[in-house]
């Protein structure tokens, strides 16, 4: 399975084409739109969010309701597209105009500069209207497609908010992944314990008091993988370094870990790895899951726990950081109309969604992607044949 996104922040539309999802799988909108809507909420988002509400058009590789095994196009519009239809046009328009509108001052933390130089743009919108995470609805409506094929083969996949501003989530550790849906399905910032719900949105409330932003960690929570997916025998077929690339590729986010992560350093190796069992019922097993779920590129079976790290927004609403006008040269200091705050809670819904479509590439590529019952019936057969190894 692989995809592909198109489309700008504030163009008509944004355009997803997901290729190799097996033919005759279940697939409705309402799969696609759930998810579309939970990356929507959150506390800390900006005036953008009132004016969209995603909705998913299914426009090619759905018949009646089941995939037919050719490529998949979805459509989400952008709402917003009726407010920038002169800017955002794809006719050209009088130089005056663009003049006029050009954006010449690139936000520190931001792809402004990189891309400018890189592209060689005068005008910065040509690199911000794309490095925008308004993409990343694209990519949850290809990840919403991988989470019901998972769904369909009884692997469960959920995603949360784990930290804000250094303020930590700490009672997840010994939910299930019922458990873990009930928070994410709520609202994605509360966390079980209501102590530590009320400081995360107040601090979040206090940056964009102050217009400043903030940020967090995220994490991904999966059961129900076989192990064995992925390989130990080249490096781009190792599943949690395809994950780990996935999650960094999400806008703002900086780092990612496995089980206890960068904790390990600290440890030695009695504490860090985890013990094998075996019993009739579930074959081999770890008595701990301090990896979280990975083992040679490859799941062990256990639950995958991942988490990544998301900087604060760039664009800072009143705290603005110096920077350099392009075409004067001259220093400046940034100011903006519209921003996130914070969009922690929004990422984690991103980063499942990513995450999930990792975990189907892989188990197409290893099993089959032509039927979705023969998927289903090869992973019923290998799941039986380890559990009797
Ligand atoms: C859901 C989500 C919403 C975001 N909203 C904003 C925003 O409102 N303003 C902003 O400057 N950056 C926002 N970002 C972050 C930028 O898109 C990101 O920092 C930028 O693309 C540069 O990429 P980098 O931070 O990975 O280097 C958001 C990121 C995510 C995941
Ligand atoms: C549009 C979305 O997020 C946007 C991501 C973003 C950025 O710079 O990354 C900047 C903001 O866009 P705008 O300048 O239009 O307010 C966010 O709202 C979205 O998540 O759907």
């Amino acid at each position: 399975m692989r995809y592909l996104t198109a489309g700008e922040s504030h163009g008509k539309q944004l355009t997803t084409i997901v290729e190799g999802v097996p033919a005759q799988m279940p697939l409705s909108k309402e799969d696609i739109n759930q998810s579309l809507s939970r990356r929507q909420k959150g506390h800390g988002r900006g005036k953008r969010m009132q004016i969209e509400k995603d909705v998913v058009d299914i426009t090619g590789g759905v018949r009646h309701g089941k995939t037919l095994g050719s490529p998949i196009s979805l459509v989400v519009h952008n709402d917003d597209f009726k407010h920038w239809e002169d800017i955002m046009g794809a006719d050209p328009i009088e130089t005056d105009q663009k003049i006029r509108r050009t954006i010449t001052r690139p936000r520190p933390g931001h792809a402004d500069l990189n891309g400018a130089l890189k592209y060689g743009h005068r005008d910065i919108r040509n690199i911000l209207e794309r490095s925008s995470a308004r993409e990343t609805a694209a990519r949850v409506a290809a990840g919403a497609i991988a989470k019901t094929l998972l769904k369909h083969l009884g692997i469960e996949i959920v995603g949360y908010v784990k930290e804000i501003a250094g303020i930590v989530a700490e009672d997840q550790e010994q939910l299930s992944v019922r458990g873990r849906q009930q928070i994410a399905d709520g609202s994605p910032v509360r966390v079980l314990d209501k102590q530590v719900e009320g400081p995360m949105i107040q601090a979040i409330d206090d940056a964009k008091q102050v217009g400043d932003s903030i940020g967090g960690v995220c994490e991904v929570y999966v059961e129900g993988m076989p192990a064995g997916v992925g390989s130990y025998v080249h490096y781009d077929r190792k599943l949690d370094s395809r994950i780990a690339g996935s999650v960094v590729s999400i806008n703002a986010f900086k780092g990612v870990e496995f089980g206890i992560g960068f904790e390990a350093a600290k440890r030695n190796g009695s504490q860090v790895h985890d013990e094998i069992a075996w019993n009739e019922e579930k074959g081999y097993y770890r008595t701990t899951n301090r990896l979280g779920g990975f083992e040679g590129g490859m799941t062990t079976g256990m639950p995958i726990v991942v988490k990544g790290v998301m900087k604060p927004i760039p664009t800072l609403m009143k705290r603005p950081l110096t920077s350099v006008d392009i075409d004067t040269k001259e220093p400046f200091k940034a100011t903006v109309e519209r921003s996130d705050a914070c969009a922690v809670p929004a990422a984690s819904v991103v980063m499942e969604h990513v995450v999930a479509f990792e975990l189907a590439k892989a188990l197409t590529e290893q099993f089959t992607n032509d039927q979705f019952a023969k998927l289903k019936e090869a992973i019923e057969a290998y799941r039986e044949e380890i559990r009797c190894f």
